[in-house]
């Protein structure tokens, strides 16, 4: 395991019992928003086999599983044993239950054949993987021909008020947020994983790369954060 895997899936192991609450908090509750958007985009339907990529806690494969229902099945896939042990407690009393199997693997090498998925989700994954190409041509490998994927992640604004409004609010509300559970370092490292990350026409350019014929990528609230959307 590389160095860089290892730190970060400590960070995720870490805010693991802080996280959906400040999320909820942090977005108020706007993520919930953001990522049934997010599933509609990866036109998931009755009876899809799909993929959530990096699901954390899980709460888009929930979404995911009830768009597929019964007859369909989601794997949530995730390398943090912290947050996949959430994931599975909040689901395995569920009722009706979901087609849910929680996969404990690396985004980068998935456990799964080649043309297997009819879509996949991912919210706040790609920006933390730490080989972005790898992971596009990954999920290209396990899509079935014309099975669509819809990439949730943070964004920056183009228009400077909001990117003034996105910097102040990481640096004051979140990372003081996350100071009052000694996760400042954790959550501190958004900022700077959205300076490295690859801006809205980069990520279209590295759909093509990986073999998608499709690529779309659409900024939400006001361009902080934004939606890939990818087609094999
Ligand atoms: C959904 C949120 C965070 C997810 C998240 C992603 C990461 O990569 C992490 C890495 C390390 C630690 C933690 C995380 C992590 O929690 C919360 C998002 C909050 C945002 C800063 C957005 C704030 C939005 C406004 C309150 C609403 C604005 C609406 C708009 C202007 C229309
Ligand atoms: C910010 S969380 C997002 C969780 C969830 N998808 C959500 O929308 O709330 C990022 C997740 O990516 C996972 N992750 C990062 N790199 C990964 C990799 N190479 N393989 C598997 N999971 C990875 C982390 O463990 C973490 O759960």
């Amino acid at each position: 395991m590389t160095d860089r895997k290892s730190e970060i899936q400590t960070i995720f192991n870490n805010i693991a019992p802080v996280y959906d609450n400040l999320n909820d908090w942090l977005s108020l509750g706007q993520h919930r928003v953001w990522k049934l958007m997010t599933v509609k985009w990866s036109q998931a339907k009755t009876g899809d086999t799909c993929i959530d990529l990096c699901c954390g806690s899980g709460d888009l494969s929930q979404i995911l599983a009830r768009q597929v229902g019964n007859t369909g099945q989601v794997f949530g896939v995730d390398f943090s044993a912290g947050l996949l042990a959430i994931a599975k407690q909040r689901t395995q009393n569920h009722y009706p239950p979901l087609a849910i199997d929680w996969v404990e693997a690396d985004v980068l090498q998935l456990p799964f054949p080649d043309n297997h998925f009819d879509c996949a989700t991912m919210g706040y994954g790609l920006r933390n993987v730490t080989d972005i190409p790898q992971c596009l041509r990954e999920l290209y490998r396990v899509f079935k021909p014309g099975a669509t994927a819809a990439i949730l992640d943070f964004h920056r604004p183009y228009n400077p008020v909001m990117q003034n409004f996105q910097q102040w609010y990481l640096k004051n509300v979140v990372v003081t947020a996350a100071e009052h559970f000694g996760l400042t370092e954790e959550y501190a490292y958004i900022s700077p994983s959205l300076d490295k990350f690859p801006q809205g026409q980069q990520q279209v350019n590295l759909a093509h790369q990986a073999g998608f014929t499709n690529a779309t990528h659409y900024q939400i609230a006001g361009g902080i954060m934004g939606v890939l959307r990818i087609t094999k």
